[in-house]
């Protein structure tokens, strides 16, 4: 049996073999995207002509670190392909993402992309999002009204995400609001109700963004499923 690692280093390997050479690519964040980034940058060694988009400041550095050309969502018209982690995937390829903190960001590229693959082992996948604590991006100003309306709203515990003892900063210097539901009943409402909070940026609800998952297992099976809605 693999370890958690070493799933999330198979899957960031096989999911480089979905890039070719002429693409622009988003670039994800996070422990499996860590592995896709190295992987990335070994192809780019043996002359894969790609340009990635960074969905954070640590892509960033990691593109530059393994030499992959990077480019800002400003500098590219489209996207060919994300290649992204995720906290929770449902049945039906809907996603809660922000553990990193990095949603708003990854949010934007998802959206400018033709196509996105999830890259995560198989404790991501659950019959309802909700498990993990929802990220909720919000303008420092006034976090504390919004952070009361959605715990008073829905009766849960909504918590500041911290970093050292101090609120975490996200990179575009917001605050994160983790929001611990346990279940999600209807994504789709809460998505809406969410982002019209006046100070919330965004929320870590990605409902259509998915066009496939590759999922890594502990036996080393790795399974690419194409989302039949896309
Ligand atoms: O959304 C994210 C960062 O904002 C990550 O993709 C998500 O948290 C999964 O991370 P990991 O691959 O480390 O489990």
């Amino acid at each position: 049996m693999l370890s958690n690692d070493d799933i999330k280093k198979n899957l960031g390997f096989a999911a480089a073999d979905y890039v070719s050479s002429g693409m622009t690519i988003g670039a994800g964040t996070g422990t499996t995207a860590y592995w896709f980034l190295q992987a990335l940058g070994e192809k780019v060694k043996q002359g894969l002509d790609v340009v990635a988009v960074p969905t954070s400041t640590a892509t960033a550095n990691l593109l530059i670190e393994n030499n992959v050309p990077l480019k800002t969502l400003n500098e590219v018209d489209k996207i060919d392909l994300v290649l992204d982690g995720a906290d929770e995937i449902d049945p039906a390829f809907r996603l809660i993402k922000g553990g990193g903190g990095a949603h708003l960001q990854e949010k934007m590229v998802a959206a400018a992309a033709d196509r996105m693959i999830v890259l995560a082992d198989a404790s991501k996948l659950v019959s309802q999002l909700g498990r993990f604590p929802l990220p909720v991006e919000v303008v420092p100003f006034g976090y504390r009204q919004v952070q009361q309306k959605i715990a008073k709203t829905y009766g849960i515990d909504v918590t500041v995400r911290e970093k050292f003892g101090a609120p975490f900063i996200s990179d575009h210097g917001h605050y994160i609001l983790d929001c611990h539901f346990g279940t999600i009943a209807d994504p789709l409402n809460l998505h809406a109700w969410l982002n019209q909070i006046p100070g919330v940026v965004e929320n870590g609800l990605f409902l259509q963004y998915a066009t496939a998952t590759l999922i890594g297992y502990p036996d080393g099976n790795i399974i690419f499923t194409p989302n039949p809605q896309r």
